[in-house]
């Protein structure tokens, strides 16, 4: 099996395997683009071929960024179009191209992976881990009142600060390049969202907004008219109003947002896709059980590479001190680490000292981003605390500032 490198040439045999993988035949491109694969980086692509030369495997990396906790910044590869053909599986084909692409990460530099998986079970072997949920929340219409916000200041004014903006519904394909702003300013405060690179939007390449498929956008400005938030939507024929991806720079914009859509006429429901865990909007429903959770489901899977390099670059809240022990088969390695922090700063470096926590990289993964409990992994019988406070413990220090998210789709 050799596992090479992609250039410009290969796109239509990459194009065709990976489709082949999936049992699904490539579409027809249309002019102004709108194809998924139209956004690959061709030099960050794989291909497994067989001794006589049969591509039967491929897989591909995005450049990203990713949001950390505390508004850190860094490089990510996201991997995607994963596939070997079926009449190649269960040989070793895609821990040979995991093995593969995890090396070139980190001879990039990179000290974490992303990717979200077609199914669950595939990637934890290779050390990744859920990290971030997402969930819909179904609003019949006629119960979608918002309460008024009870939070006063001493003096009993209200807390909340009112909208003082206004909502626009522009077409999609008024929007030019709002969408895009407003994304890239939402995404750089939301711990767990990934950058979206221009080319995906000029490309019109991803689920809608981005792609070309015809949408209403509710366009929100702040009181200078500077976008600051949207909604994208469709109404189908049985009255729902689908919100694809509601962005916010802060959480009045969501709730303007929010009321917006809800308060749409000829409307018997309102879904939105992609409620971050803990969203504020179920407890601004008067009614709490207007409120239907669905789709739960995990959607950033994390991969850690480089243990001290990826616990200094995210932000903590919580003083503390901690050591983990971590153990990564699929590389074959095994650390032990003493993780100190303090004043939103963290210090990691190899130690001898008991360990507090033993884990696997994929848990590791799993609990970076603040979006799962280590206590839930300890009550899992996955990671094993060591004293019976560490678990406690490492939930105050690893929480983020909120619970990441990510809705971009690739
Ligand atoms: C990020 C993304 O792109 S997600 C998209 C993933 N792709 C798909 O779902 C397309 C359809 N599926 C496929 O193409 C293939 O089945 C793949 C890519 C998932 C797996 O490829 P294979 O070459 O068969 O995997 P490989 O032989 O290297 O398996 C490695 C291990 O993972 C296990 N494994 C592989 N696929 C799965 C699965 N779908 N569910 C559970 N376990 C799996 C294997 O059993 C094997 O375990 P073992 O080491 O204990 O024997």
């Amino acid at each position: 099996m050799e596992i090479r490198s992609t250039t410009d040439e290969d796109l239509d045999v990459f194009v065709d395997t990976v489709h082949a993988a999936f049992g699904l035949f490539p579409e027809t491109p249309v002019e102004g683009g709108g194809l998924w694969w139209s956004a690959l980086d061709m030099d960050r692509c794989l291909l497994a071929l067989t001794a006589d030369g049969q591509p039967v495997g491929t897989a591909a990396a995005h450049p990203f960024e990713l949001t950390l906790p505390g508004e850190a910044i860094v490089p990510t590869s996201g991997v995607t179009a994963v596939g070997v053909l079926p009449s190649h599986r269960r040989r070793g084909v895609l821990g040979t191209m995991m093995r593969h692409q995890l090396t070139e990460f980190r001879a990039r530099g990179e000290f974490l992976s992303v990717l979200l998986a077609s199914e669950a079970p595939i990637y934890g072997r290779f050390g990744y881990g859920p990290a971030t949920y997402t969930q819909q929340l179904k609003v019949p219409r006629h119960r979608a009142a918002l309460a008024a916000p009870r939070a006063r200041t001493v003096a009993g004014a209200p807390a909340a600060g009112s909208d003082n903006g206004s909502v626009e519904v522009l077409r999609r394909a008024e929007c030019g390049e709002i969408l895009e702003e407003v994304y890239d300013r939402y995404r750089r405060a939301q711990p767990g969202a990934l950058s979206r690179p221009h080319r995906w939007w000029a490309l019109r390449a991803g689920q809608p907004p981005i792609s070309p498929a015809p949408r209403y956008v509710a366009v929100h400005r702040d009181a200078d008219g500077v976008p600051d938030g949207y909604a994208s939507y469709s109404i189908d024929e049985a009255k729902t109003l689908t919100v694809d991806e509601t962005i916010a720079t802060d959480d009045t914009v969501y709730t303007a947002l929010a009321r917006f859509v809800l308060g749409h006429d000829l409307v018997a429901q309102v879904v939105f896709k992609h409620v971050p865990p803990e969203h504020p909007l179920r407890w601004q429903l008067a009614d709490f059980r207007a409120g239907q959770v669905s789709d739960e489901m995990d959607w950033l899977y994390v991969r850690l590479l480089d243990i001290p390099q990826a616990l200094t670059a995210r932000g903590w809240f919580t003083d503390g001190e901690l050591v983990l022990d971590v153990d990564d088969p699929f590389l074959g390695e095994h650390g032990r680490y003493l993780l100190t922090v303090q004043e939103g700063k963290a210090d990691c470096i190899p130690t001898d000292r008991e360990p507090d926590l033993s884990l696997d990289v994929r848990d590791l993964g799993s609990i970076y981003l603040g979006g799962t409990a280590p206590s839930t992994l300890v009550r899992a019988g996955h990671v094993l605390a060591h004293r019976p406070n560490a678990a406690p413990l490492a939930d105050a220090l690893f929480r983020a500032d909120r619970p990441p998210h990510c809705l971009h789709w690739f």
